[in-house]
């Protein structure tokens, strides 16, 4: 069976999306990707690229023809040992997948995180205090995306309180392990083994407060809506999805209003488009750039020929930005309507914790809002690579206090 190539510009097959330069700067290849057609095979890895909008929307809402169970990286849990027991949310499919889900969603609704957000308004008041009583310069990423997430996201959970600088670098390597073994792999496993181990041991239930998503989880269990053997690997998922995600989620606002003249005092008229703000930065700056699908049956999708079992690298954040679905999609435009976005994903899987990563952002957002009239960068911006996320290392700003 001959594979029928999409019609590709020369270059569009020969794209590495996990080389460094693509990942320093994904933008054009993004760009070359799309125009190259629905579905472009990347020779490199012998999978097959989705950059559009389209296409990835309608495979992240048929997880029946794109599974999840094969593994959501680059490696095919069909004939290889994955680096870490599988999710068994974000590797699991129905009906394996079901309960956990069932489990862990309410868990996590506006609802209830409705008593959260009085705490983390206040958190959030203390940490902008503290980052602007020392001037009126300074790292959106290591004065304040790093620090509220890790102030009060592991309280949420329930974790101990030692041992917490384990969190960043285990999502980091984790998001990385959705890519081929590069250099960002090979550079970070050889640390990873008491990581990881630190990790297991958070999710056990005799290390877990009694007021937190960890202890809820393990009471499920006790109450047989799920195995107890499924707790920590529920528990695992949120410690691996709910920090480094989050970091850049509000770095990603911050960075949306420093480059938007205006926008701060936009805001600060009508405090009613902070969530607009939030969804609309993440749109424009996905933290989860890209995740896989495996085939289930042979497919045609855009006239190309996938077979059953081959891999399908979605490009989130690239869909995100495409033309063909947003009008003027490189600009952060608060008049937009930005639902519809893939940053979350979409369909069965879609992000069970973006109500707290929500939540995060409004409430860091807001206690900024409160506090400054303008925001600009003050320096040049330093990236931050990974395989699977964009980020920043680095982001100076200059806050006007009005
Ligand atoms: C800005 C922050 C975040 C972004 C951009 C994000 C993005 C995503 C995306 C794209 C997916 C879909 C994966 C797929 O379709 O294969 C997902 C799933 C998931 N996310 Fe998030 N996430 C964020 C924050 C969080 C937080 C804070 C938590 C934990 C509280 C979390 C926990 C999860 C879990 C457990 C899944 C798997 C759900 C399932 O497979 O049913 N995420 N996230
Ligand atoms: C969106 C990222 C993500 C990473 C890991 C997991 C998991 O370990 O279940 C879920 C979501």
């Amino acid at each position: 069976m001959s594979i029928v190539e999409s019609p590709t510009t020369p270059d569009a097959a020969s794209i590495d999306p996990f080389d460094l330069e693509f990942l320093r700067d994904p933008l054009p290849h993004h760009a070359a990707l799309r125009d190259a057609g629905p579905v472009v095979r990347l020779e490199k890895y012998g999978v097959y690229a989705m950059a559009r909008y389209d296409e990835v929307h309608a495979a992240l809402v048929d997880w029946q023809s794109f599974q999840s169970a094969a593994g959501v990286g680059l490696s095919n849990f069909r004939h290889e040992k994955p680096w870490r027991p599988p999710s068994v949310l974000l590797e699991a499919d129905p009906p394996r997948h079901d309960g956990p889900r069932a489990v862990v969603a309410p868990l996590l609704t506006t609802r209830r995180l409705r008593d959260l957000e009085q705490q983390w308004r206040a958190d959030a008041a203390t940490v902008v205090d503290a980052v602007l009583d020392r001037g009126e310069e300074f790292d959106a990423v290591t004065d304040l995306a790093e620090v509220f997430p890790l102030r009060v996201f592991p309280d949420a959970v329930g974790i101990g309180k030692e041992g917490r600088e384990n969190l960043l670098p285990y999502g980091d390597f984790a998001f990385n392990a959705f890519g081929p073994p590069n250099e960002l792999v090979t550079s970070a496993a050889p640390h990873m083994p008491p990581v990881t181990e630190w990790i297991g041991r958070q999710c056990l239930r005799e290390n877990l407060t009694e007021d937190g998503f960890g202890a809820q989880i393990w009471a499920a269990a006790d109450r047989g809506e799920i195995s107890p053997e499924h707790a920590p690997m529920i528990v695992r998922s949120l410690l691996t999805a709910g920090v480094d995600t989050t970091v850049t989620g509000i770095a990603a606002i911050v960075h949306a209003l420093a480059h938007t003249p205006g926008a701060v005092a936009r805001l600060r008229r009508d405090r009613s488009l902070t969530r607009t703000a939030f969804e609309e930065a993440v749109r424009l700056t996905s933290p989860v750039q890209t995740f896989f699908r495996t085939a289930t049956r042979d497919l045609q999708v855009g006239g190309v020929d996938i077979a059953d079992g081959e891999k399908i690298l979605m490009f989130l954040g690239s869909a995100n930005r495409d033309p063909r679905r947003w009008e003027d999609p490189d600009t952060f435009d608060l008049d937009r309507d930005p639902s519809g976005h893939v940053a979350f994903g979409m369909g069965i899987h879609q992000c069970v914790g973006q109500h707290i990563a929500r939540l995060e952002a409004i409430c860091v957002l807001d206690a900024l809002l409160d506090r400054i009239v303008d925001i600009e960068p003050a320096a040049p911006e330093q990236r931050h690579l990974n395989n699977t996320l964009v980020g920043w290392e680095h982001m100076p700003v200059r806050v006007h206090r009005g």
